[in-house]
C-alpha cells in the first residue's frame, strides 16, 4: 500500500544503491515538457490547455506557492501514518486520481492502464464518463479497488439512469457527479489546432456502447458516426440543470455522491441540503472558467461551510507533496492529482502512473515528517502562512 512511509520514502530514494539513474523525473513538473516532445502539441495542447487567456490556471498554481509551510522540530516524526478516511472508506493517504477523460490520446492502454496502476497502491482511481474505454472494462482492471465514477450529468434521463446501472453492476461505490461542465469552455489552444478529441469520437466509449444512446440515434453509430458523436456533443452535459434535479440523483444512487466543481461557499450548503456526502473544490484544472477563483484561495471558505456535514476533496493545481500538505492545511480531506498522471501515462504506460503516485507520496511523508507531523491529522491551517500576494 502507497501509505507506509510512503513506500519507504519510495524505496529508499528511488532503489536504494542499484536504481540508477530513474526513468522519468522526480519533480512532476518536468513531466508536461517531456510528454510535448514525445507526442506532440495537439494531445499535449489538449491536456494542458485551458480555459481563454489561461489566467485561472495559472493562479491556481500562484495560490499553492503563495502559501508557505512554517515547518515545526522536536515533535518525534519516526513512525508515520499517512492514512485518512475519506466517505467512511480508509484510504492509505490522502489522494485520489482525478477523473480524466480521453486517454487514449496519451497512451494506447489508456484509462486501464492508470486505473490498475491505481489499484496496485490503494488509490482510488475516478473514472470518467468521457474515458475512451468503457467503464466495464476499466472496472475489470480496477480488480479489488475501490471504483468511483464521475458522472456527466447526460440530458437525456435513460441515458443517466442506464450509467448509473452500468456503474452499478460493474461495481462502483462512489458517485462523483461533475458540475463545472455543463458546456465546454473556449479553449484557444485546442481551437486553433483543431483539436477537439471528441469530435472525432474519442472520449466516447461509454455512450457509444449504451443502449439507451444507442435507442435516441436515427442511424446507428457504425452507419452514421458523425451524428452520433454530434448527438453525444448535444447530451454529454445539460446547462438546463438546477439544485432540485439532486433529488432524483440521489434516489438514483445508494453509495455516497460528490459534487465536483464546488467554489461557492453557499453551494456547499445547499450540497450538504441535498443530501449529498462530499464536494471536490475545484475549477476543473483552469479549464472552465477563464478568471475564476483559484481553487486553493476558495477552498478554506467552502470547508468551513461545510463543516462536518460533507467531506471536502481538492484539486487544481496539485503539482507536490507540498502542495498535498498545503490543501490539508486549507481545510481538505484529500486531493485529487490530475495532470501529472496522465503525463506518466503518456511517457511510461502504467509504471509511469505508478512513478508519479510514487513521486508525489513519497514528496508527501517527507514534507509531513520534516515539517513536525506524524500524519494528516495534525495539519492545520496554522502550519501555513500566507507569502506575498
Ligand atoms: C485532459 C483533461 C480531461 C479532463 N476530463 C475530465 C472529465 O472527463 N471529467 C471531470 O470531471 N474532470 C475532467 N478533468 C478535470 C480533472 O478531473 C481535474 O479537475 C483537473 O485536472 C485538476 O487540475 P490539475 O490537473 O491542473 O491539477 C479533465 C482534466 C484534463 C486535464
Ligand atoms: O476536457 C475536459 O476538461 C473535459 O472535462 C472533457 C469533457 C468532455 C469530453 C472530454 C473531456
Amino acid at each position: 500500500m502507497a501509505g507506509h512511509w510512503a513506500d519507504f520514502q519510495y524505496e529508499i530514494y528511488l532503489n536504494g544503491t542499484t536504481g540508477g539513474v530513474p526513468r522519468l523525473p522526480t519533480d512532476l513538473t518536468r513531466l508536461e515538457e517531456l510528454t510535448e516532445r514525445r507526442l506532440g502539441p495537439g494531445p499535449v495542447g489538449y491536456v494542458a490547455g485551458a480555459a481563454g487567456d489561461g489566467s485561472t490556471e495559472r493562479a491556481n498554481r500562484a495560490a499553492l506557492e503563495r502559501r508557505r509551510i512554517v515547518p515545526r522540530m522536536l515533535r518525534d516524526v519516526r513512525e508515520r501514518d499517512l492514512s485518512v478516511e475519506v466517505l467512511g472508506r480508509a484510504l492509505p493517504a490522502p489522494l485520489a486520481l482525478a477523473p480524466v477523460g480521453v486517454l487514449s490520446i496519451m497512451h494506447p492502454e489508456a484509462e486501464p492502464a492508470a486505473a490498475r496502476a491505481a489499484a496496485a497502491r490503494g488509490v482510488p482511481y475516478i473514472l470518467s464518463s468521457a474515458s475512451s474505454t468503457p467503464m466495464e472494462q476499466v472496472a475489470e482492471a480496477m480488480g479489488d479497488a475501490e471504483r468511483w465514477f464521475q458522472l456527466y450529468w447526460p440530458k437525456d434521463p435513460d441515458v443517466a439512469r442506464s450509467f448509473l446501472a452500468r456503474a452499478r453492476a460493474s461495481g462502483y461505490s462512489v458517485l462523483v457527479v461533475t458540475l463545472d461542465t455543463p458546456l465546454l469552455s473556449w479553449r484557444p489552444r485546442d481551437l486553433d489546432q483543431a483539436y477537439l478529441p471528441f469530435l472525432h469520437g474519442v472520449g466516447t466509449a461509454n455512450y457509444f456502447t449504451d443502449p439507451a444512446f444507442r435507442a435516441g440515434l436515427a442511424k446507428s453509430v457504425e452507419e452514421d458516426p458523425n451524428a452520433a458523436v454530434l448527438h453525444f456533443v448535444g447530451m454529454f452535459a445539460d446547462p438546463g440543470k438546477t439544485w432540485p434535479d439532486l433529488a432524483l440523483l440521489r434516489e438514483q444512487w445508494d453509495g455516497p455522491i460528490v459534487l465536483k466543481g464546488i467554489l461557492h461557499p453557499d453551494d456547499a450548503l445547499r450540497a450538504a441540503d441535498a443530501g449529498m456526502d462530499g464536494v471536490v473544490v475545484s475549477n476543473h484544472g483552469g479549464r472552465q472558467v477563464a478568471g475564476a477563483v483559484a481553487a486553493a484561495d476558495a477552498l478554506p471558505r467552502v470547508a468551513e461551510a461545510a463543516g462536518d456535514r460533507l467531506t471536502v476533496l481538492f484539486d487544481s493545481g496539485v503539482r507536490t507533496g507540498a502542495d498535498v500538505f498545503k490543501a490539508l492545511a486549507l481545510g481538505a480531506r484529500a486531493v485529487l492529482l490530475g495532470r501529472p498522471y496522465v503525463y506518466g501515462l503518456a511517457l511510461d504506460g502504467q509504471a509511469g502512473v505508478d512513478h508519479v503516485i510514487r513521486c508525489l507520496l513519497a514528496e508527501f511523508d517527507l514534507t509531513l515528517a520534516l515539517s513536525g507531523h506524524a500524519g494528516p491529522a495534525t495539519v492545520s491551517a496554522s502550519d501555513l502562512e500566507d507569502g506575498p500576494a
